[in-house]
């Protein structure tokens, strides 16, 4: 999807997008810090930081306090001591072009007041991609080693640090205090070995050398550190006492003398052509090195020159790194397969004719959903330099960036083959034939990007997910019955759908969870001995294996399952897991019928009168609430008709600007909004849908997806499977119906910030009971905001709108109870 220049967007613009940048850029710090998991390739990554700074340049006074822009890493996790640096370890700055390094230089000779004729020397290393690691000497002896997390505080990974070969002890003629800086890191034959290793023993590949090495050093238990080939090259320091030499080759030399691997690509140069130069054989050799770097570093060489210049806030103004472009390849796109996740979305992915990129072997990529293939992005524009759509047979450009999921970024036009056809991307489900559609996303108001299976639980690809969410504390809430056990169940065999969990067979259930717990037990043993063997430690001798007794456990298990065969109608309906009828659309519906045939009645009803896409389409768009479009379908045939006639420019039509901007925006010349509002008036939707939709709080979008839902005969017979396993439903909520004599009957109310007398959801419940609404945002629509203490935004924009605001305190006032203890 492309994105809107930063050059055209306005200030409202601006800002979402900066929200929408540090909460997507903070995603992936997570993944990639945290849990040594990217999900997105480096390359993607980078362009996401430079868009936000880009908006930020643009933008001072929109700049936010969580800005990416100000921050290093990802806070430490939690499985580890925190060790606090005595210097912060910073990150580098990026220089992607030629043309960034000889801005750089010229920024470096600008502070230093350098004139043209002043020499400047500059060293150049590989930029190894692996972790940084800060390694603490006192009296020669190793501290403390610690990653750098958020810059200020890292993870205490000393034990581990203590199993790497290139990492001494002890260390000889160093300074007092002295700490060696460097990259953890694993070269390719070792990390092929240990993927061979993994797969022999059924385990998990590494997906590249960087996770492998950083989740191979961030180990709780430090001896399978031990089991794993890491690296380290030294290239920076910490806190020290004294400093052995002048410059930065002086300095790490030294290191280099004091026991450590330094890297041997590293050299000084006094021109930039000298550095780009060097760059490009490192570049050039950089598949024949044994490990992966994802750049070249240059530093200040001076000591003094580089203290002149300091930091900013992120990195040292006296260095930069100097990325490589992503690696690319062309490959011939011999098919595309789709398969359906396990959450229902449609995933296509390029069957390619082998390609080498980057040293690795490519035969596979991801083609994200059908509006990548398609080559447009949701308003219609190209997203590919070529233009062109993706067709079987096309000769593609892959691309692999920061060893993550190779991606095909381009199309070369050239090369089509004729007749090569645009690719139908499939309307069912590939798993179980079911109708795969593009709900309205309900955020963006747009049709989502991929493509999901309706059948929800009852689709093989999706059933362990469907299922976990059935028992899962918001739907029906089953005792014991946790995710991973249902996916032991599933895997099993025992558990295909909902109605199974209700006639689960005692004596097969009771022999997987005995199974279980003895595989648990020899995996536990295994990982024992392997630990014992490598620190050369005797293995122990076992004793005969004891067998496991499950039947009291099994019998928990059951009763649990009992417990639940009456659940509230709200519980059954969002269990289903319908997509868009979360708990509280269950609550409405709770409230709107009986039971689940009631239910069924009226989203069959709806399903008659439902309107066709047009009508969704216009109906949806951004701004056009359900008024304004009413308003819209009234203008009359006559004006419709006339060529003249520009529905944007009629008062009649009731459009104020944002409505303006979203038709022109989505149909540009006024003929083809007279067309989209004609087609509109044809699909009208029938009363039954309307009725439905008209509670308020069952949206077009819900109802939509509920139609879709029964539409499925498979879905009809698993609910009905599951009623008749003995699950019945009851229905407070219709019974007794609000209460509307409440003082806050009628109401809607927000709950914010961290209450501390009921959990939020209690207090919705409350308040529902009380016959009010309840809402997790603030609008014009809110009546009452209940704070407590923490809250932030939602109350600002309380105040704004001038929305009465209460603590709890006032809150259980207002109800006339008393504040609990
Ligand atoms: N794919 C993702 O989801 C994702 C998420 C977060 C970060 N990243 C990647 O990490 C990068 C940002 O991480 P970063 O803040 O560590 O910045 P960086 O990797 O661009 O540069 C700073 C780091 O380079 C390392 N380094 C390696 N060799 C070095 C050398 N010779 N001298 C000095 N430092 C050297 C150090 O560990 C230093 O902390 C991004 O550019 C991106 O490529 C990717």
């Amino acid at each position: 999807m492309v994105d809107k220049p930063v050059e055209d967007l306005d200030e409202a613009e601006a800002r979402a997008e900066l929200e929408r940048l540090a909460g997507v850029i903070a995603q992936h710090d997570a993944a990639y810090y945290q849990n040594d998991a990217p999900t997105v390739t480096d390359a993607d990554y980078d362009a996401l930081r430079r868009r936000n700074l880009a908006i930020e340049a643009r933008f001072p006074n929109l700049v936010r306090e969580d800005s990416p822009s100000g921050r290093v890493g990802a806070a430490p996790s939690t499985t580890f001591a925190k060790v606090r640096h005595s210097v912060p370890m910073l990150s580098l700055d990026n220089a992607f072009t030629e043309e960034d390094v000889a801005d750089f230089a010229r920024r470096v000779r600008r502070m230093l007041k350098l004139s043209e004729s002043d020499r400047l020397g500059i060293t150049a290393e590989p930029k190894i991609d692996g972790l940084s690691l800060s390694l603490r000497y006192e009296k020669g002896k190793l501290k403390t080693a610690a990653t750098r997390g958020d810059g200020t505080e890292g993870e205490d990974v000393t034990a581990n640090a203590r199993m790497v070969d290139d990492i001494p002890v002890t260390i000889e003629d160093a300074p007092d205090v002295f700490e060696v800086r460097g990259e953890v890191y694993m070269a390719h034959a070792d990390f092929a070995a240990l993927n061979a290793r993994q797969e022999e023993a059924g385990k998990p590949r590494f997906a590249n050398p960087r996770n492998a090495a950083a989740g191979s050093l961030r180990q709780k238990d430090a001896s399978v550190t031990k089991s794993r080939p890491l690296r380290f090259f030294a290239y920076a320091w910490g806190e020290a006492s004294e400093l052995p030499g002048r410059t930065q080759t002086e300095v790490v030399e030294a290191i280099g003398r004091f026991g450590f691997q330094i890297n041997p690509l590293m050299q000084r140069f006094e021109t930039i052509d000298g550095l780009i130069e060097h760059y490009r054989q490192i570049e050039e050799n950089r598949a024949g090195l044994g490990y992966d770097i994802d750049g070249v570093v240059y530093k200040v060489d001076d000591l003094e020159l580089q203290a002149e210049l300091g930091f900013v806030s992120r990195f040292p103004r006296w260095a930069i790194a100097h990325k490589f472009a992503a690696e690319r390849a062309t490959t011939v796109l011999q098919g595309i397969d789709v398969t359906t996740g396990r959450t229902g979305a449609l995933n296509p992915i390029a069957r390619l004719e082998p390609v080498t990129v980057g040293g690795v072997v490519v035969s596979n990529a991801t083609l994200h959903n059908e509006d990548y293939i398609a080559g447009i992005d949701a308003d219609g524009e190209t997203i590919r330099p070529s233009g062109l759509d993706i067709r079987i047979g096309d000769t593609v450009v892959v691309q692999r960036a920061g060893d993550v999921i190779p991606q095909i970024v381009d199309v070369v036009a050239e090369k089509r083959p004729e007749g090569a056809k645009p690719f139908d991307f499939p309307t069912h489900c590939p798993v179980c034939g079911s109708n795969a559609v593009r709900e309205m996303n309900p955020r963006t108001q747009r049709p989502d990007s991929k493509r999901h299976c309706t059948a929800g639980l009852t689709c093989p690809a999706q059933g362990r997910e469907g299922l976990k969410h059935l028992v899962s504390r918001q739907a029906f809430d089953i005792d014991g019955l946790g995710d991973t056990l249902v996916e032991a169940l599933f895997d099993a065999g025992l558990l295909r759908q909902p109605a199974d969990i209700f006639t689960l067979d005692f004596e097969a259930t009771k022999s997987l969870l005995e199974e279980r717990a003895l595989a648990a037990r020899r995996e536990r043993e295994a990982a024992e001995d392997e630990a014992a063997r490598a620190e050369g430690r005797e293995v122990k001798e076992r004793k005969e294996e004891r067998a496991y007794d499950y039947t009291k456990s099994t019998q928990n298990l059951f009763a649990g399952i009992d417990a639940r065969r009456s659940v509230p109608l709200e519980r059954f309906i969002f269990g289903l897991g319908i997509p868009n009828v979360g708990e509280t659309t269950a609550k409405a519906l709770a409230r709107h019928f009986d039971d689940v045939e009631g239910l069924i009645e009226g989203v069959d009803a709806a399903a008659k009168g439902m309107p066709g896409d047009a009508w969704l389409e216009l109906s949806q768009l951004k701004g056009i609430g359900e008024k304004s479009f009413e308003q819209l379908l009234s203008l009359g045939e006559d004006k419709l008709a006339d060529e003249t006639y520009d529905p944007t420019r009629d008062p009649q039509a009731g459009l104020n600007v944002t409505r303006r901007k979203s038709l022109k925006d989505r149909f540009g010349e006024p003929a083809a909004i007279r067309d989209a509002i004609r087609a509109g008036k044809e699909a009208a939707p029938k009363p039954a849908y309307l009725e439905l939709t008209a509670d308020g709080d069952i949206g077009t979008v819900a109802t939509q997806s509920l139609v879709n839902f029964f539409a499925e005969q498979h879905n009809r017979e698993a609910v009905s499977a599951l009623l008749g396993a003995g699950v019945s439903t009851f229905n407070e909520r219709r019974a007794k119906g609000p209460d509307v004599d409440s003082p806050v009957a009628g109401l809607t109310i927000v709950f914010t910030g961290s209450l501390e007398k009921m959990t939020r959801e209690e207090a919705q419940e409350m308040a529902e009971a009380l016959g009010a609404k309840t809402s997790g945002s603030v609008s014009r629509k809110t009546d009452l905001v209940v704070a407590g203490p923490g809250a932030g935004s939602k109350l600002k924009k309380a105040a704004e709108l001038g929305i009465e605001v209460i603590d709890e305190a006032g809150w259980f006032a207002r109800i006339g109870r008393d504040l609990p203890a």
